[in-house]
């Protein structure tokens, strides 16, 4: 009788291993013991307990970005900031009468009294008057009211510097009043570290953004910074929907731009001018072939330091030239060599930079 039940057993335990029974019979406990301790399944299990640990992480991290998009927090404590203080530096820097510019180009200075400009794009509107005064009368040039009635103006720059990855500034950066933002920088999915609000955004057609509205708010400002004629005749017919040209730029910008004309300005070249002689001692006047000009960043600060009484700067410095790996960008991998021949000169931007910081007139929420 015991031979025979041994038999049975060891007839069973080679079913099994040749895989010919269901041994997860509920009736059979010690092989349903044995299976769920067969590898197999300890695998499945793992993976599904991976499964719910990134399901509730990304579900707690989508609320986060959640409230982060639509919140704005108001500062309890905020910085101390004085009426005139960035004018009575920027004054140090570009003299004097530089706040008598308009920020924004206005069609009157086009139209009945033709403002002669001494320079060409960049640095100033000579030889454009024409194309500029058609995009002036479909475009607006004042400052918005929510700006305008400001006590204080407190503004941040935020460049697109990989210093910005993994920074958490996103709600700091939110409690400015002004949030200036660079060409295509993104937003969404970055808010964490970048904010959410964007009041002012800078571009140029080669780096609009192809969907405006998923990096903006609603009420942002759109400002161009024209290089070239044919910047001014992109934006004339994008607005006006005319026959779009392709030729002429050096990436291809968006040939549809779903955004609001009252959002749009365009920025006085006088800033550009200042910053290229002032802050980078750069020729105005430069032979065809060399086209030096400063970054939109520096660009961007010199426009703060004359629209605003308080200047902070967070995502500028670039990796030194021998770190060929580092990537630039808080948002894409690329590295310094994009930059080649771009008409940038990145470690005299800094120097500039380092002078803004030492003597006051700006201050850094990333290391620099
Ligand atoms: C290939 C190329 O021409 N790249 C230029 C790009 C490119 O055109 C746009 O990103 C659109 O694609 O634009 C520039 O600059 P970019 O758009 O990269 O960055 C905006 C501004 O942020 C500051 N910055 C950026 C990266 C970094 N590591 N440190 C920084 O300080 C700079 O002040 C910079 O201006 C530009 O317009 O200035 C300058 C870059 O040279
Ligand atoms: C003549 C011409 O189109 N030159 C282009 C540069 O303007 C352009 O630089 C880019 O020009 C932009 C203006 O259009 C901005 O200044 C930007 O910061 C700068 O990097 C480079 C990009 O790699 O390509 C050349 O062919």
């Amino acid at each position: 009788m015991e031979e025979e039940e041994e038999e049975e057993e060891e007839e069973e335990e080679k079913e099994v291993a040749r895989g010919s029974r269901d041994d997860t019979s509920p009736q059979e406990p010690f092989y349903l013991l044995r299976n769920m301790t067969s590898k197999s399944h300890w695998k499945l299990l793992a993976l599904a307990l991976v499964l719910v640990v990134v399901m509730v992480w990304y579900s707690i991290s989508r609320e986060d970005r959640y409230i982060e998009f639509f919140y704005f927090p108001v500062s309890e404590k905020k910085e101390p900031c004085f009426q005139g203080e960035a004018e009575r530096q920027a004054s140090k820097i570009f003299g004097n009468h530089s706040r008598e510019q308009p920020i924004f180009l206005q069609l009157k200075d086009y139209f009945w009294v033709k403002t002669p400009s001494a320079y060409e794009l960049p640095f100033g509107t000579k030889g454009s008057e024409d194309l500029l005064l058609r995009v002036l009368a479909i475009t607006s040039y004042s400052i918005p009211e929510s700006i305008q009635s400001l006590e204080c103006r407190r503004c941040v720059v935020v460049g697109n510097g990989h210093r910005l990855k993994n920074s958490s500034l996103g709600g700091v950066i939110n409690k400015y009043d002004v949030v200036i933002r660079l060409n295509n920088a993104p937003v969404a999915g970055y808010e964490g570290d970048v904010g959410s609000k964007t009041t002012i955004r800078l571009f140029y057609p080669e780096s609009a953004h192809f969907d405006p509205k998923i990096e903006n708010n609603p009420d942002t400002l759109l400002v161009l910074v024209a290089f070239k004629a044919m910047d001014f005749h992109w934006i004339e017919t994008i607005l006006s929907d005319k026959k779009r040209v392709r030729k002429g730029f050096w990436k291809q910008p968006p040939l549809i731009w779903d955004v609001n004309p009252k959002q749009i300005r365009i920025l006085n070249p006088f800033f550009m001018e200042i910053a290229a002689d002032k802050l980078l001692s750069l020729p105005i006047q430069q032979p065809r072939k060399i086209k030096q000009k400063p970054t939109t960043g520096l660009l961007a600060i010199t426009l703060a330091l004359h629209l605003c009484d308080l200047v902070h700067i967070a995502g500028f410095g670039y990796p030194d030239a021998y770190n060929k790996k580092q990537t630039i960008h808080y948002y894409e991998q690329i590295t310094l060599k994009s930059m080649a021949g771009s008409g940038h000169n990145v470690s005299q931007e800094a120097v500039a930079i380092k002078r803004m910081l030492e003597m006051g007139a700006v201050k850094n929420l990333t290391y620099f």
